[in-house]
């Protein structure tokens, strides 16, 4: 059987701004196994939430070309019907702020039985609000049936996010996606939510996408990390050899930006800028020439491609061969080496 779940072939994800479309998720191809975590990073802006939204097919007014099989439908070419019956069934998406995903007005309780009742009509309410409470307990909430009543204002910003959760898991979906799931979330509840999560992909079989701007959590919980900038995978390898064997300009400037101990030597070695907005993204070329411009414009592809390196570890543009920090040179020339 294979372990494949998901495979994402060329997407183009483009919004419509004045007269024309801008791509914001752009020649993206990537596969997703069972119970396999793979990290999404990149900087705001550079498409992560664009591509998720594509997979779910929560966009309304996008284009999108390319490929999404899922299950034996593809995402990007299916009926509004059958997208109703994959979503919140054989899969779920977690978002990054759980008051605007909750309905303030209904109990909590409610809203899991609600997701249950769409894709579940057979089941007794009392089946489903025993249904309900259990889920509640399984994402840690101390007193489920007291809690099965409250409104979402009642409740903590992390109790709000396992409520998220057991919503996007009440009918065990295969496919999770989980987009920035702690950043409203203070440390240690992030801590906990992470736990969680991880739990859940052992007892689902799942397979997870999770989104986040931030490399601890890539590091902790991700098995395969693809890395984005301007809409496009610029690295993608097996968690290990990312950390261990930087290869892209970007992958390395966003790994020195990480908290270390030695805080002022880091800082020299992040590369300044922005990802530039969707109408003023470079479509040709390295799109990340603009802010590495010490590095000569030979090193670059004029069709830059993923390239495998060593197995299963891929990296976009030549560049990354010629690429130095411009501290390290000078400290290279000081230290005498050419
Ligand atoms: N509906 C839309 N219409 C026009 N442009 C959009 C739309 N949604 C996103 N964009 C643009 O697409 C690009 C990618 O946005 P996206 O939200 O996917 O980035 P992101 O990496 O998820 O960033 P963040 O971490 O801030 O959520 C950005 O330039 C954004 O402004």
């Amino acid at each position: 059987m294979s372990k494949e779940l998901l495979e994402i072939k060329n997407l183009k994800t483009s919004f419509r701004i004045k007269d024309d479309y801008y791509a914001a998720v752009d020649d993206v191809t990537l596969t997703l196994n069972k119970n396999e975590v793979l990290g999404i990073v990149g900087e705001s802006g550079s498409g992560k939430s664009a591509l998720a939204f594509s997979v779910m097919g929560l966009h309304n007014r996008a284009k999108i070309e390319g490929n999404i099989h899922f299950k034996d439908a593809d995402i990007a070419n299916i009926s509004p019907a059958k997208l109703n019956k994959l979503r919140g069934d054989d899969m779920a998406m977690i978002f990054q702020d759980p008051l605007t995903a909750l309905n303030p007005l209904m109990p909590v309780g409610d809203q899991i039985a609600e997701a249950i009742l769409l894709h579940k009509k057979d089941m007794s309410t009392k089946q489903r609000r025993n249904k309900v409470v259990d889920l509640l307990n399984k994402v840690g909430i101390p007193r489920p049936e007291h809690t099965y009543d409250q409104f979402p204002h009642e409740l903590s910003g992390g109790m709000r996010q396992r409520i998220i959760i057991a919503t996007a898991i009440a009918n065990q979906p295969e496919l999770l996606i989980a987009d920035e799931p702690t950043t409203a979330l203070d440390v240690t509840i992030q801590a906990q939510i992470l736990d969680l999560i991880r739990d859940l992909k052992e007892d689902m079989n799942a397979g997870i996408i999770l989104i986040t701007h931030d490399l601890g959590v890539v590091a902790e919980m991700a098995d395969r990390v693809a890395v984005m900038y301007a809409g496009q995978i610029v690295e993608i390898a097996e968690v290990g050899a990312l950390f261990d064997n930087p290869l892209h300009p970007y992958t390395r400037s966003l790994l020195n930006s990480m908290p270390s101990e030695d805080e002022a030597q880091d800082k020299l070695h992040v590369i300044q800028g922005i990802v530039p907005s969707l109408q003023n993204l470079p479509r040709k070329g390295c799109r990340f020439a603009a802010r590495i411009p010490w590095v000569e414009e030979s090193a670059h592809e004029e069709n830059p491609e993923l390239h495998e390196v060593t197995p299963g570890h891929f990296v976009r543009c030549t560049c990354h061969n010629h690429f130095y920090f411009p501290d390290e040179s000078k400290e290279e020339q000081a230290n005498g080496v050419s």
